[in-house]
């Protein structure tokens, strides 16, 4: 079912080009640029999806995000969530999202973390029922009890993060928007980060847009990915398709006994030869473990290990390809 409708999506920002005296400035007609941040924009997601959002800087990731939250207007296109449009149905539609920036807090930096909720409970109007039976839920998952009275100020970078999701979760939002929520944390707090989200999205159907830099983020939990340059859509599908789509040769590293002669399959070029060490390529996908397999079979191996291709390489390659 068809959660989030976006269509023809742009948004344009005008940027003055600075000219020395910024007084005189003001009484002068100044030169500006365009920049087409975000450009006929369309895609669907589903609901109960987890969605990825990724490009490299300045693509248009975090405008599409304002645009999809309702923070910024468009200056042409449509987007329905549920039933709603995030800038016509304002009031109503913040009820249904949450929102959580890497960079900026929903925390009050100087009160008590559990006195941030206790406002966020009063602007989203819960009912005191409501309000515990979440909060109790969120904070057993986090694990963070002790950490209810302590000023935000105090709270370690990891901590902030595990507090900030409970208020980004508080009303049971139906769409969450996560904006580099991983960005500083360590290898322990992120892996608590993806199973609370999973768990989440498992459990409420929330459906979660989330945009990273960190591709460990899109494998723990994405089923889909949007990629995006240049304020337009490069890609828009699962994991499995992309891997398909942007097969990168494999490599097979290989080990012969000392003075033997090889016979490789013809299917296969060699990229290194060294001695009794070789590294092959294989150009067709889901042919490596065959490769491997005949490879063993018509050669004395001594050693042999197929390097099959990361997400990591893949969004590299795509990367330089759109910098061409
Ligand atoms: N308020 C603004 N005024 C003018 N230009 C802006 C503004 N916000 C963003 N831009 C420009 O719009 C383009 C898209 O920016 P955006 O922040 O959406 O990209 P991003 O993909 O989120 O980048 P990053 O990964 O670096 O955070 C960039 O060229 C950026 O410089």
């Amino acid at each position: 079912m068809t959660f989030i409708s976006v269509r023809n999506l742009s948004k344009d920002y005008k940027v003055y080009k600075s000219e020395g005296n910024t007084f005189l400035n003001l009484f002068k007609k100044r030169d500006y640029k365009i920049i087409h941040a975000v450009k006929n924009l369309s895609f669907d997601v589903k609901k109960g999806d987890i969605i990825g959002y990724i490009g490299p800087n300045g693509a248009g990731k975090s405008t599409t995000i304002k645009l999809l939250a309702g923070i910024l207007y468009p200056d042409s296109g449509t987007c329905i969530v549920g039933e709603k449009s995030p800038w016509v149905d304002r009031k109503k539609y913040v009820r249904d999202i949450g929102v959580m920036f890497g960079q900026r807090s929903q925390l009050t930096w100087d009160l008590p973390v559990k006195d941030s909720y206790d406002l966020l409970r009063d602007i989203y109007n819960l009912t005191e029922e409501d309000y515990i039976r979440t909060l109790a839920n969120l904070v057993k998952k986090l694990n963070l009890e002790e950490l209810l009275h302590v000023p935000v100020r105090q709270l370690s970078l990891g901590q902030k993060v595990r507090c900030e999701l409970v208020a980004t979760f508080l009303h049971e939002p139906k769409l969450v928007f996560l904006d580099e929520p991983t960005i500083g944390i360590d290898i322990e707090i992120k892996r608590e980060f993806h199973k609370f989200v999973k768990e989440i999205n498992q459990e409420l159907g929330t459906t979660i847009f989330i945009t990273t830099h960190d591709l460990d983020d899109i494998k723990s939990l994405c089923n889909r990915l949007l990629i995006i340059n240049k304020g337009e859509i490069f890609f828009n599908g699962t994991l499995e398709k992309l891997f398909t789509e942007f097969y990168i040769e494999e490599k097979i590293f290989v080990e012969l006994l000392t003075g033997t002669t090889y016979r490789l399959p013809e299917n296969v070029k060699i990229i290194e030869e060294e001695g009794n060490r070789l590294v092959v390529s294989v150009s067709e996908k889901g042919m490596t473990g065959k490769i491997v397999k005949e490879i063993v079979q018509n050669n004395a191996v001594v050693n042999i290990y197929p390097e099959q291709n990361k997400i990591e390489d893949i969004i590299l390659n795509i990367y330089a390809q759109m910098k061409k």
